[in-house]
């Protein structure tokens, strides 16, 4: 196909979503008050707790109030930027403590390393903070693959169902939009991305139901 660039998620798609919502989610969930209560005066969660407290509207929320409302953003799934950035901090211990490996599935490292031999760029584009991304394929269980990357994105450039977002990446990726790949499994965020002309594949890896775009069980099945 000479795609010029590939932009992937990363739950769902290079990743079980099992490791997502069952080592990962559960770890920041079960670390957050003990972390959040020990470093609030840090510089960088003194950052995210503000953030926090603005979009509770509550200027003045104590900390117990805010590991409330973090506790149930996790519990919800909920994409919400400071949660990530808190998230990411927080597995950054966990990974550099060994607690776990950065999950992905064989295919996608072994095709992430031919594409990117081939001249193809690499990019990330996940809920998950810029750092989480890069921890998760820095303590890769094969190994560091962050080398095989060219830019990584986040909510900070906008929600993964919104068109802007990815009129924003391809501002970044300067290549026109049938040059550019996007896979996930969630067919809204390839909605969203197919609207611009991005090119898109739906991972089907854990009986996902297929949308209206061309479908993979794994990378293999992916033609770049
Ligand atoms: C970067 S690993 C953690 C993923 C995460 O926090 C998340 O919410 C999953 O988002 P994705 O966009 O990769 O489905
Ligand atoms: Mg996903």
């Amino acid at each position: 196909m000479n795609y010029r660039a590939l932009v992937t998620d990363i739950e769902g798609t290079t990743t079980r979503i099992s490791f997502v919502t069952e080592v990962l989610f559960p770890y920041a969930a079960e670390q957050l008050p003990e972390f959040i209560r020990q470093r609030s005066e840090q510089a960088e969660v003194a950052m995210q707790l503000k953030a926090v407290r603005q979009l509770m509207k509550q200027p003045e929320a104590s900390l117990d109030a805010i590991i409330a409302q973090l506790q149930a953003w996790i519990a919800a799934d909920e994409k919400i930027t400071p949660l990530k950035a808190l998230q990411g901090m927080i597995w950054r211990l966990g990974y550099q403590q060994g607690h776990f490996t950065g999950h992905l599935y064989p295919d996608a490292a072994e095709q992430l390393k031919a594409w990117q031999a081939k001249g193809v760029q690499l990019f990330v584009y996940s809920s998950g903070s810029v750092e989480a991304q890069q921890l998760l394929f820095r303590h890769s269980d094969f190994g560091d693959l962050t080398p095989l990357f060219s830019g990584y994105f986040d909510t900070r450039i906008g929600g993964k169902k919104e068109i802007s977002s990815y009129a924003a990446i391809l501002q970044h990726l300067q290549f026109p939009p049938s040059q550019v790949l996007f896979v996930s499994d969630v067919v809204a965020e390839l909605d969203a991305a197919s609207k611009l002309g991005i090119a898109t594949t739906q991972l089907i890896r854990d009986g996902q139901a297929p949308g209206t775009h061309p479908v993979a069980r794994d990378f293999y099945q992916i033609e770049v």
